[in-house]
């Protein structure tokens, strides 16, 4: 079986999310901080051999004091982040163990992933090198126009083929770690593109409109409705708590 590290990419600033307390991976989502969700899905599923959490040195206190027991008992790595996602991915991978097969690369801050898309996407990954998550565009986009102090339509943007990245992003190790050693690597939005820019194949996967990635407070309260929604535990135990089902088809 192929083998799997994960990076939880939490060191962002969480700007948008305005709490005065808790950025938002670190915020409690149901009883258990958000960050801790998106652990679960990886540390459950089979293949999974390290999970790394990346998080801002400014938090590594109040982290290893809310925390520190929860990397122990769960075998969790933890590493400083950057300035930039790109930097705190490329921090992440630094600590990747040479012997996994593949690296997953996923936002802490999107907790609502689950189980069937985790396979789903690391099967694609296992076939083609690459692959992501991600949801085809439904809506109709409009493309800016500035006047003053309004926004006006510039025109609308052509849809068809569009698709909104998510993560999980997967890749092989050694690509993952090739696209990151490039030069204008730090600037990237998401890790595909660094792959892309090699000119290798990233399979694209259907994620769900309800992977949300957790930017403001809103977003917290529609992912507590969400995680709700997921099936109760199995009486028989032992299965991932966070089963899939067809809700998040
Ligand atoms: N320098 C950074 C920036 C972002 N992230 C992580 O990347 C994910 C997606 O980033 P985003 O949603 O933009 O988080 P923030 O940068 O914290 O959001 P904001 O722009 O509101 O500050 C988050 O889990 C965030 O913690 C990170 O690890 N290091
Ligand atoms: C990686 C990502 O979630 C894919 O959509 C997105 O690019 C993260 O961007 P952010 O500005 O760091 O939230």
């Amino acid at each position: 079986m192929p083998t799997y590290a994960a990076i939880l990419v939490a060191a962002g600033q969480s700007a948008r999310f305005g709490d005065p307390f808790y950025k938002k991976p670190f915020a409690m989502l149901n009883n258990r901080a958000v960050w801790l969700h998106s652990a679960d899905r990886f540390l459950n599923h089979p293949g999974v051999e390290q999970v790394i959490v990346v998080i801002a040195e400014e938090d590594d206190e109040e982290f290893d004091r809310r925390f520190g027991a929860n990397l122990a008992i769960l075998g969790i790595t933890s590493c400083h982040g950057g300035a930039t996602r790109a930097q705190s991915v490329d921090a992440g991978l630094r600590h990747v163990r040479d012997d996994v097969d593949f690296v997953a690369i996923h936002d802490a801050a999107r907790p609502c992933l689950t189980d069937r898309m985790l396979t789903e996407v690391f099967e694609a990954a296992q076939a083609h090198g690459a692959a992501i998550l991600a949801h085809r565009v439904t809506s109709t986009l409009k493309r800016e126009r500035v006047e003053g102090e309004t926004v006006f339509v510039k025109e609308t943007a052509p849809r068809d083929g569009l698709w909104e990245a998510q993560t999980p992003q997967v890749f092989a190790r050694e690509l993952i770690t090739a696209a990151h050693a490039q030069p204008d690597a730090p600037d990237a939005t998401d890790d595909a593109q660094l792959v892309e820019r090699l000119g290798k194949p990233v399979a694209l996967v259907e994620g769900s409109p309800l992977n949300i990635k957790i930017t403001t407070k809103a977003d917290l309260k529609l992912a507590e409705q969400v995680l709700r929604a997921l099936p109760k535990p199995k009486p028989e135990g032992g299965r991932n708590p966070f089963a899939d089902d067809d809700l998040f088809r």
